[in-house]
């Protein structure tokens, strides 16, 4: 297996159904590092569903493949431990704690307990580079409740990150963020995806467009197209459920 191949991720025949209802139904998609993957489709397409299954939260049937680790069946911490870490559409940071702190913590989570033992001085490397990497290196200091909602999500993957995670599932990440911050993220996303595998749920397509390498269309539980930007946008089928001839979404509740 190739280094790349070693972070690819790789679906066949998913399948989460909840008492009968079949939420993902048969979904398969690829996707490696340096490739900024967008998962796009209309409300209840099944995207968070499909991200649920890869980290764990939804019982699945089909494969998932993370590089040579089969994930389904395993439990959530397991598949943690392999390097593969979510956002959800809330940030869910310590907001009493430091950015600093919260950091730390996360850190923690990813040490061996002798390490954890040994007095540290100063702030240990992954952190410091993990507060450059986000820009969250001026506010280390702050507490995190008082973020902006950009910052939060930037803390979030800064969380990520010092644990190592080599797959990041982003569920919305720019919801509610200013333009500037959208800016901003869509640039962090494309720093940390070079070396590592990143696959972002989106509505909004102004940023899908200015980011996205490829993009996964799914629709009721299936992947319906995928492809370039452009080549999804082109896709009639995609504009009959979803995007329409203006590349605007239909069936989001929220808009680009
Ligand atoms: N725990 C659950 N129990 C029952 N049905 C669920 C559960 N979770 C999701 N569903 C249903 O599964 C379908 C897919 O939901 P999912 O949240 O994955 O869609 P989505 O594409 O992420 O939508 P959105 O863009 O609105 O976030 C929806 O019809 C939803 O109501």
């Amino acid at each position: 297996m190739t280094a790349t191949a070693l972070k690819d991720l790789e679906i066949t025949d998913l399948r989460v159904a909840f008492d009968g209802f079949t939420a993902v139904d048969g979904a398969a998609l690829r996707v490696g590092p340096g490739d900024l993957r967008f998962l796009i489709g209309p409300n209840g397409a099944g995207k968070t569903t499909l991200v649920d299954a890869v980290t764990g939260l939804a019982k699945a049937t089909g494969t998932v493949r993370f590089g040579p680790h089969d994930l389904l069946g395993r439990p959530v911490h397991r598949i943690a431990r392999l390097g593969i870490g979510r956002t959800f559409q809330t940030a869910t940071v310590f907001e009493n704690l430091s950015v600093l702190a919260n950091l730390d913590i996360a850190a923690g989570a990813a040490r061996r307990p002798h390490t954890l033992l040994r007095r540290r001085r100063g702030v240990p490397e992954e952190i410091e580079h993990a507060l450059e990497t986000t820009g969250l290196a001026a506010a280390r200091d702050r507490q995190a409740g008082v973020l902006s909602h950009g910052q939060k999500q930037w803390l979030e993957i800064g969380m990520l990150l010092v644990q190592n995670v080599q797959l990041l599932l982003l569920d919305e990440p720019v919801a509610g963020m200013s333009h500037e911050e959208r800016e901003q993220t869509g640039q962090l996303l494309r720093r940390i995806g070079q070396d590592r595998t990143i696959v972002v749920i989106e509505h909004d397509m102004d940023f899908v467009r200015t980011f996205a390498t490829s993009v996964t269309v799914l629709h009721a539980g299936r992947v319906l197209s995928e492809g370039t930007v452009a080549q999804v946008r082109a896709d009639p089928r995609v504009q009959e459920v979803y995007l329409g001839e203006t590349g605007a979404p239909a069936g989001a509740d929220r808009e680009a």
